[in-house]
């Protein structure tokens, strides 16, 4: 093993970052790294090293940072050289964190799957890179594979990314092919950092993460000057102040040191209670004798999507309090407060990055803390001009001031950036233009692959777009968006009433021409999933005082348990314990049980 920390002089010292598509074989190629130079052995090594979380490997992605400092000694020369690597998340959702990271990093391992080309992730995160100056080192990965072309995506990364693919380098994760090649390019075309150990300090904060032992754990690169073990702190930006009571470095675990200098990267433990106050992209300097400027490109976390959070039972609130509170420790992007929804009870409004975040902060809630709970549909943050006042900005459809009383509402717009084989292009540019997509290009690739860009309103591409992209495609293919500002538009809200009750957490906000075909298809849908009850139930959808679409669910006739003559009492029990399980995800609105599937229903009727 070659783990230890070893001091090497800055020009031995390499930061790196892995850009890659989703799936392309980023987590494998790092795991592969860091088995060859030694940092963790095979046995060791769990499936992946670099992607830690549960969740996230449960569902294959990564979704936090993490970073790893490797000891290499260049055959070449014989001198041992510092490889810091660091692992980006793969998703859009959380593409600050990605900037970062790169800006943490001097270059970058551009991986493409060889039998699959550039996707839009990889384009997305080379305009990151590019943003970040990095040198760039293509892998072409999976050559393995028998279907794999590595020639051919060579020329489509010149020709798309408008990358030199001279020192591209042939590479299997997997079968262990090019991991030596890939180290020496690495050392040869990636710069080194620049020393700047004589300035103030300035380290940049591209991740954090809490423990519940040892507090807040901040990974930092520093960019000037030295950082000792004991100095007192200052987060530029929070302007918190704190004792750096361990500071180190991340091999196979975190292992303490005195001092870490410019070009370095490290950990920080400071008795931080709350990531909140280590924010990624803040930057710590020295209490006495600090910087005067923090470096630039800080942006606040802003959650661009919004959604009610319900416990099913009103005893659970405190409980999903604090479980939110809790989550909110490790997670600085989370938003919430309370809610009082008429339908709904007591419950939060929660703020999230995106789709992705969104669902896995429900998951944690439903994992890790054992809560039942409703979420309503995610609502986009709409900006409305009312008709007195000032403009200003709305997350929840229930707020939204009745027609009168406002000018007009404006909508967050996307760029969205899709590559798609050729025989989809039709089947694609009718799904963006029944959201609402305005054609922006169309740019034909080598190997009859096309890309198509839209601007599009978040709020549809949030409904569903993308498994709507991802079937009439068969997977094939891949897109990735960016916020680009707000545009006017007609709008207007669409309520929903079940049995005679407004379900407020049911409203939605949707465009005038639309509303119609939505408000129709949303109480069809509502129908088949609010289960039938003793009486009849109307369900209405509204605009205003108007009704635009209705349905009614007929009585049942017969109670279930009838059916058991009365005889079998133990049949007649399950059947019993049957129904309450299957009401344990049911919200009572009025005297109508709503099951959790109907708060999503929005997103389901978009069949466009
Ligand atoms: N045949 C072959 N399969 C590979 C290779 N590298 C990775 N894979 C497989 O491709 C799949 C995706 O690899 P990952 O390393 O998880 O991909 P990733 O880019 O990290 O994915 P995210 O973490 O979701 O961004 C896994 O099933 C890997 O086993 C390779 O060189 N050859």
């Amino acid at each position: 093993m070659n783990n230890g920390y070893i001091s090497v002089p800055p020009e031995r010292i390499r930061n790196i970052s892995i850009i890659a598509h989703i799936d392309h074989g980023k987590s494998t190629l790092a795991d592969r790294l860091l088995e060859v130079t030694g940092t963790v052995s095979s046995r060791d090594m769990k499936d992946q090293f670099m992607d830690s979380n549960d969740i996230e490997r449960d569902r294959g992605i990564t979704i936090k940072l993490n970073a790893a400092r490797m000891n290499y000694i260049n055959p070449v020369d014989g001198l041992n050289y510092v490889i810091h690597l660091i692992d980006t998340p793969g998703h859009v959702d959380f593409t600050f964190e990605v900037s970062r990271s790169l800006e943490a990093c001097e270059g970058a391992l551009l991986v493409v799957d060889a039998s699959q080309g550039v996707e839009a992730q990889t384009l997305a995160n080379v305009y990151l890179a590019l943003d970040a100056n990095l040198e760039m080192i293509p892998v072409l990965n999976k050559i393995d594979l028998p279907g794999a072309e590595p020639d051919r995506v060579v020329r489509e990364i010149e020709e798309v990314v408008g990358l030199d693919c001279t020192n591209a380098v042939m590479a299997s994760a997997k079968a262990g092919i090019g991991i030596d090649e890939i180290l020496q390019g690495v050392i040869n075309y990636i710069p080194p950092p620049r020393a700047n150990s004589h300035l103030p300090l300035r380290a940049l904060i591209f991740d954090s993460y809490y423990d519940p032992y040892r507090g807040v754990v901040v990974y930092f690169r520093v960019v000037d000057g030295e950082i000792h073990k004991g100095d007192k702190i200052k987060f530029m930006v929070t302007k918190k102040e704190f004792y750096a009571e361990e500071i180190g470095v991340m091999t196979t675990e975190q292992q303490p040191v005195h001092v870490l200098r410019s070009g370095e990267i490290g950990y920080i433990i400071a008795g931080i209670k709350t990531v909140d106050d280590a924010r990624v992209g803040d930057t710590i300097t020295t209490s006495a004798k600090g910087a005067d400027e923090a470096l630039p490109g800080y942006q606040e976390a802003k959650p661009m999507l919004f959604a009610g959070l319900f416990p099913v039972e009103s005893d659970q609130y405190n409980h999903l309090k604090d479980s939110l509170e809790k989550l909110k420790l490790n997670d600085a992007a989370l938003q919430f407060e309370v809610e009082n929804s008429a339908a709904m009870g007591f419950g939060f409004r929660c703020g999230f990055l995106g789709l992705l975040h969104m669902d896995v902060v429900q998951e944690r809630l439903e994992r890790e803390y054992d809560l039942d709970i409703i979420t309503t549909a995610p609502s986009v943050v709409y900006s409305v001009m009312p008709t007195k006042g000032e403009e200003f900005f709305l997350d929840n459809p229930a707020d939204l001031p009745e027609a009168t009383k406002r000018e007009f509402i404006s909508e967050p717009y996307c760029k969205l950036e899709i590559i798609t084989p050729e025989e989809y292009v039709g089947t694609l540019m009718e799904l963006a233009q029944g959201r609402r997509g305005e054609y922006v290009d169309m740019k034909y690739l080598v190997q009859g692959r096309t890309t198509l860009v839209y601007d599009l309103p978040l709020a549809e591409l949030v409904n569903d777009f993308f498994d709507h992209l991802k079937s009439r495609t068969k997977g094939y293919a891949s897109m990735e968006y960016s916020f680009i500002g707000y545009r006017k538009n007609d709008l207007v809200r669409l309520d929903v009433a079940i049995n005679g009750e407004p379900v407020d957490a049911l409203s939605s906000i949707v465009h005038q021409e639309k509303s119609y075909a939505v408000g129709k298809a949303l109480v069809k849908k509502l129908k088949e999933i609010v289960p039938r009850a003793q009486f009849k139930i109307p369900i209405q959808a509204k605009i205003g005082a108007k009704v635009v679409a209705s349905q009614q669910i007929s009585a049942l006739k017969k109670d279930v348990t009838a059916k058991c003559y009365g005889g079998d009492i133990s049949r007649k029990k399950k059947l019993i314990q049957k129904q309450a399980a299957g009401k344990k995800r049911m919200k009572a609105v009025g005297k109508v049980n709503v099951p959790q599937e109907a708060f999503k229903a929005m997103l389901s009727i978009n069949d466009s």
